[in-house]
């Protein structure tokens, strides 16, 4: 069985080498939807009965580990030195810094590579992260898979 969620947060990049207008600094209303795998729970009486997983619980865990720390922050390439350095200058500024350019492809992987060790199996249902889909407009999205 497979369930996903799907969660929204806000953020601003730039793609430097790119040969568009993708390479000024801009935002997206980014979009992550993330796959889980495993069996329905069947023990009597849980709250999670009937579940592979607790939406919420998916949720909750996403948001620790990923999306508080993206949402309404600048993602940065490291080797973008400019846009580094400047951010670097003002005070308090949320910024994430990236070993990779902060592309969809890029996102996806990163996210994946995060909520993997996130979702662990407590029920032994075999809950797995299967596929994190990162759109970063309504009509642009990448998937990372297991
Ligand atoms: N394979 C990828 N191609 C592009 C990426 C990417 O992450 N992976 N990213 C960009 C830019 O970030 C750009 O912001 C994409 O948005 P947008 O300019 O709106 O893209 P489109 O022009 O394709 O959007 P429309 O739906 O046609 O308005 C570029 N490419
Ligand atoms: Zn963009």
């Amino acid at each position: 069985m497979l369930i996903t969620r799907r969660l929204e947060f806000d953020a601003g990049h730039r793609i430097p080498n790119h040969d568009s207008q993708c390479r000024h600094l801009h935002g997206h209303r980014y979009a992550l939807e993330i796959t889980l795998s495993g069996q329905i729970i069947d023990v009597e009486g849980v709250s999670e009965q009937g579940m592979v997983m607790d939406f919420s619980a998916v949720k909750t865990i996403a948001n620790e580990m990923l999306v508080n720390h993206w949402d309404h922050a600048f993602l940065a390439y490291r080797g973008d030195a400019a846009v580094v350095a400047f951010l670097a200058t003002l005070p308090g500024h949320k910024t994430v810094v990236l070993d990779v350019v902060p592309t969809a492809e890029n996102l996806a992987a990163e996210a994946f590579r995060v909520l993997d060790k996130a979702y662990v199996d407590t029920y032994g249902n075999q809950l797995r992260l299967e596929r994190v889909r990162l759109y970063e407009t309504p009509n642009n999205w990448a998937d990372a898979v297991r």
